[in-house]
């Protein structure tokens, strides 16, 4: 079993939280979002919670949380801090655990550093969140670039949106990714119908 991995997306709300609430629902897993910023829904910890039915304590706590609906570094400057990396470190959990990016890869957290060399260093395969609507294409090759760039270990892609068979198939082999499945737009969204979706087009065994 992959101890933990990441949920990257090509960019901000393509999907990532979802994804991440059907696998750690599906792996039985711990989640953690690092960094969070816009608060006025509660946060992605709590709509992962709603979404998988994880007990609260598999929550794991951001450790940053800012008001601002922004880019990392931005969100923090206008509260006045400065993301610190050395406060970023892999919580500690038994058993597997989802990690949860902000945006895509090349988000900055400080006006000197970018996620995705953070994720680099902490040495844990991603999953690569896709939207399937006409853009995607571009947006994942970059992204998949990016990661082979950093020998970032890619598990591979989870399409979210209407099927199209071409844009993924393009993706998978131009990318040289494994296509993990790909959630359909799902009304309404509940714990029970994104599990009855992850469960029909996707494969466990893939994540492990
Ligand atoms: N398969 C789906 N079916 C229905 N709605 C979806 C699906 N996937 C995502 N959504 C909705 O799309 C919106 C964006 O999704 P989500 O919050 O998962 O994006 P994200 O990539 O996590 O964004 P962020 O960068 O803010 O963390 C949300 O309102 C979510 O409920
Ligand atoms: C606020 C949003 N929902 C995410 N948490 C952060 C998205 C940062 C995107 C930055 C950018 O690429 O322009
Ligand atoms: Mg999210």
């Amino acid at each position: 079993m992959t101890q933990g991995l990441i949920v990257t997306g090509t960019d901000t709300g393509v999907g990532k939280t979802v994804v991440a609430a059907a696998l750690a629902g599906a792996l039985d897993a711990a989640y953690w979002k690092p960094i969070q910023c816009g608060l006025e829904n509660g946060g992605d910890s709590a709509e992962v919670r709603t979404l998988s039915g994880l007990p609260a304590e598999r929550l794991l706590p951001e450790a940053y949380r800012f008001a601002m609906a922004a880019s990392p570094h931005r969100a923090a400057e206008a509260e006045g801090i400065e993301i610190s990396l050395a406060d970023l470190t892999l919580p500690d959990v038994r058993g597997p655990l989802v990690v949860e990016g902000a945006g895509g890869l090349m988000v900055p957290l400080t006006r000197q550093s970018l996620l995705i060399d953070l994720f680099a260093s902490w040495r844990l395969p991603v999953v690569l969140v896709a939207r399937t609507a006409l853009g995607t294409i571009n947006h994942s090759l970059l992204s998949i670039e990016a990661l082979n760039g950093r020998n970032i270990p890619i598990l591979g892609v989870a399409f979210v949106g209407d099927e199209v068979p071409d844009t993924e198939r393009t993706i998978v082999e131009m990318g040289g990714v494994r296509r993990l499945g790909r959630l359909p737009h799902i009304a309404p969204l509940t714990r029970a119908s994104l599990a009855a979706a992850f469960a029909e087009n996707f494969r466990i065994e893939d994540l492990r």
